[in-house]
């Protein structure tokens, strides 16, 4: 499987501010490449985290997009796909909605009863990992439903567990021109941090984007 991961930072590098509700970082432009993004890709994920704060709806906002994955005998919209160890999605959440496929990934410590609910309103379950989802095990399985290229839009403690688990292949960060600061508030990559080994990075381009700067990464 083919990961790309995309976010969106201030030029302090954070992700949304110290209360984790979303601030809005990229302009028109980046956010129609986010549109493009996501109709090339198989599935589009994000963290439980990702969910709570902002309740995304990772559909394809560009009709154009879906007309041309219709007429190549494609879902409409790329799946959904959430790492929820817990299963603490809301019921109620947009990514449960019919628009498209949503997968949540779970462990084996989420409630059954919970996972009861949430396949009720639609939502197909893959467990692994016994206390947090098992990142690799978890792809393989959305490997074998076809998922072949994946896009992960965050959050921070996600994509920290995707490079230690060495699953990205690609990086694009959008750097927008605004400082949000905060020592609590999220950052690209979250988690424990590396601390003896770095995964490496070879930086394909540099773009101007919006006010900003895109900038696009490959991991070896
Ligand atoms: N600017 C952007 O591009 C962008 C993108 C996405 C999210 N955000 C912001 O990021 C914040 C949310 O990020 P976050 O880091 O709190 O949450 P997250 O979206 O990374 O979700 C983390 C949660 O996923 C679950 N999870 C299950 N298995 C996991 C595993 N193996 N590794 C890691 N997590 C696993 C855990 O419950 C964990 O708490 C929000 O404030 C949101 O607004 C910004
Ligand atoms: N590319 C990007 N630029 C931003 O400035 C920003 N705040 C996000 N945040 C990502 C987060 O996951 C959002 O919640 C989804 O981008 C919303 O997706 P929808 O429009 O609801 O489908 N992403």
């Amino acid at each position: 499987m083919h990961v790309v991961v995309n976010a969106a930072t201030s030029a302090d590098g954070k992700l949304s501010s110290r209360r984790r509700e979303q601030v809005v970082i990229s302009g028109e432009d980046d956010f129609a490449r986010v549109d493009r993004l996501r109709a090339d890709s198989d599935a589009v994920m994000v963290g439980v985290g990702t969910v709570l704060a902002d309740d995304p709806h990772l559909v394809l906002d560009d009709e154009a997009y879906r007309t041309d994955r219709r007429e190549n005998n494609r879902p409409e919209n790329p799946a959904r796909v959430v790492a929820d160890s817990r299963a603490r999605t809301p019921l109620d959440a947009r990514i449960l909605d019919d628009e498209a496929r949503t997968y949540l990934l779970v462990s084996e410590a989420a409630p059954r009863d919970r996972l009861d609910d949430l396949r009720a309103h639609g939502a197909t379950i893959v467990v692994a990992g016994e206390d947090r989802v098992d990142l690799p095990a978890a792809f393989d399985t959305l490997e074998a439903e076809s998922v072949d290229r994946l896009m992960v839009e965050g959050g921070g403690e996600l994509i920290f567990s995707l490079f230690e688990a060495t699953l990205v292949d690609e990086l694009s960060v959008y750097v927008g021109s605004k400082i949000i600061g905060g020592r609590d508030a999220p950052t690209l990559a979250d988690g424990e941090g590396f601390v003896e080994t770095f995964p490496e990075l070879a930086l394909e381009s540099v773009e101007r984007v919006d006010d900003g700067v895109l900038l696009r990464y490959s991991v070896s």
